[in-house]
């Protein structure tokens, strides 16, 4: 686990580090310099190669760009250890923010002891590097006149650009570009990940990405205590194991209401997904229309099949009287039947019940549905997790689309603080909450994932691992985290375009396999 940080929580740690507990700010930022300079040095030796023959030696140049906060002082900091290295380096500071921060000013002035020019207007010269060293965490606002212009000049440039701690245009905080932004090649950032650079847009323009220590001590970090955190493999230690003595019941039951008269890939394909990640026995309740193609796709499925409205209430107890899990949603439509089922399970059943799909716009539809059973959601003693894309958030808040990607952290713990549940808001970075303070933030998958079937998988994971014994919430997260492990597998495998969601359920086993 590890926590990505917004940029006033970076901010707070910086504070944090060099007031109360003491370690000096220069230090700090010889150390970020020299973590950029390092990673600079790796890609780009001093004497070009493949100039030789030309009887000239052609020497790396490199152009720091900066204002004059902490991380152009970070800026000057790598300009003066690679022009010490023997880069030809070129500095120009935009220099139009009013205050220099101390730390600048020393940094400055060793540039004046050593004799290095710090120039006041573009250089016209043709670069092989670009450092971006202009904003960082502390960008506030929209970016506009000479900056832009700077910024817009970078990015019309051929050169390689090396972003020092966040590419300057990104909100640290939100991802959103503030009017203009540097698109890097590398962006080196310091101590913890920040949030804007892992969501869209600003992931776009950081190019890849590299966390280096510099030295900010764990305390300061708790004492902040971020609000988003996001994991990574080690993470996977928090499946349960499986136990030798087990039988089939002891790995869970899960009830899949799924698929309708028109569809019956989805309840193959969340079935199959609670499978893989070891649900001991799963139960596909559909349409009487989807038996053979469900039996054909997974014979190891249990299956009860309904017919009309009655028949469907039927299938719906049968479900809350045999499973462990509930999974509802997942192309079964929004009619009378789909209805009466979604309520029976919702008011009946006493365990933990997924929610997905047109069960969530039946949801939107009928929102008095979500207030049964939270008395006991409250108590603990069920539980609900819901899995909306941002169109399903949409429908069930009343806020926009763009609302909801504006502030998805804040959007996605809100409602499941308010209703009580878990809210697996799922984009392209999606987000786990249970309305605690701690919100999770996925970082694995990729853009082949959008793909018809890839929810409908996510949620017989969830459903699954919960079934296991993980508890609700953090079956939502390694559900959401394994489902993109799958993918970027698959991606590997197969290429981005041809991810289907059938190829993520064949990558869970090989994911899972080591720790369970
Ligand atoms: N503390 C340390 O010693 C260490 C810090 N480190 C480094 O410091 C970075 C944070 O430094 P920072 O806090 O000084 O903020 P920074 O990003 O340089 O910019 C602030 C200046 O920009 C201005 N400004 C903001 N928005 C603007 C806009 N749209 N258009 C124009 N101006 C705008 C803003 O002005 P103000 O809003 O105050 O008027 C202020 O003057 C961090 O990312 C890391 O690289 C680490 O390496 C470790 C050691
Ligand atoms: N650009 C992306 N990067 C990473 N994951 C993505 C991206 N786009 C979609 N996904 C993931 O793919 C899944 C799509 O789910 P959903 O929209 O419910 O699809 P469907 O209803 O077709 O099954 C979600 O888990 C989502 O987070
Ligand atoms: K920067």
């Amino acid at each position: 686990m590890r926590f990505l940080a917004t940029g006033e929580e970076m901010q707070k740690i910086d504070q944090i580090s060099i007031e109360q507990i003491g370690i000096p700010g220069l230090v700090l930022m010889e150390r970020a310099a020299l973590a950029v300079t390092e990673e600079i040095e790796k890609r780009f030796s001093r004497i070009k190669t493949g100039e030789h023959d030309t009887g000239r030696t052609a020497y790396t140049r490199i152009l720091v760009v900066t204002e004059r906060g902490n991380n152009g002082g970070d800026g000057l900091a790598v300009a003066r250890m690679l022009a010490e290295k023997g880069y030809l380096v070129d500095v120009y500071c935009i220099g139009q923010v009013s205050r220099a921060t101390e730390s600048y000013k020393v940094q400055e002035s060793i540039f004046g002891q050593l004799g290095i020019k710090i120039t006041e207007d573009f250089p016209n010269g043709e670069y092989d590097v670009i450092v971006d060293a202009i904003f960082g965490v502390g960008l506030k606002r929209d970016i506009e006149g000479i900056h832009k212009e700077v910024i817009d000049h970078i990015n019309d440039m051929p050169a390689y650009v090396v972003a020092v701690d966040i590419p300057s245009g990104i909100s640290a905080t939100t991802g959103r570009v503030m009017n203009v932004a540097v698109k890097a090649d590398l962006t080196v950032t310091m101590g913890l990940m920040k949030v804007g650079m892992t969501v869209y847009p600003g992931h776009g323009y950081c190019g890849e990405i590299l966390v280096k220590d510099i030295g900010f001590p764990d305390k300061a970090v708790d004492m902040v205590m971020p609000e988003i955190f996001t994991y990574d493999e080690g993470d996977l230690n928090r499946l349960n194991k499986r136990r030798p003595d087990g039988n089939k019941g002891t790995f869970g039951k899960v009830a899949v209401i799924a698929g309708s008269q028109e569809i019956s890939g989805a309840a193959c394909l969340a079935a199959s997904a609670a499978y893989r990640v070891g649900s001991g026995m799963v139960k596909v309740y559909t349409h009487k229309d989807n038996r053979v193609i469900v039996g054909g796709y997974l014979p190891e499925a249990l299956m009860m099949t309904y017919q009309d409205e009655k028949t469907a209430v039927i299938c719906a107890e049968n479900a809350c009287a045999w499973a462990d899990v509930i999974l509802i949603g997942p192309g079964i439509g929004t009619g009378k039947e789909a209805e009466c089922m979604l309520k029976t399970v919702l008011e009946n059943f006493k365990g933990t019940i997924v929610v997905d799909a047109d069960g969530l716009n039946l949801l939107s539809a009928h929102k008095e549905l979500l207030a049964s059973g939270e008395i006991s959601r409250q108590t603990g003693n069920i539980a609900l997790v819901i899995t909306p894309h941002v169109k399903e958030m949409s429908r069930l808040t009343g806020k926009t689309v763009a609302e909801l990607k504006e502030a998805p952290v804040r959007e996605c713990r809100t409602f499941a603080e308010a209703e009580t549940l878990v809210c697996v808001l799922k984009d392209a970075r999606t987000c786990v909450s249970d309305g605690g303070v701690h919100t999770y933030m996925n970082t694995s998958g990729n853009d082949g994932m959008a793909t018809a079937g890839s929810g409908d998988v996510l949620a017989g994971m969830i459903a699954g691992l919960s079934a296991g014994g993980i508890s609700p919430t953090e079956a939502a997260r390694l559900g959401v985290y394994i489902h993109g492990l799958a993918g970027d597998r698959a991606k590997k495998r197969y290429g981005k375009a041809a991810i289907t969601a059938g190829s993520l359920i064949d990558e869970i086993g090989p994911i899972m396999s080591s720790y369970v």
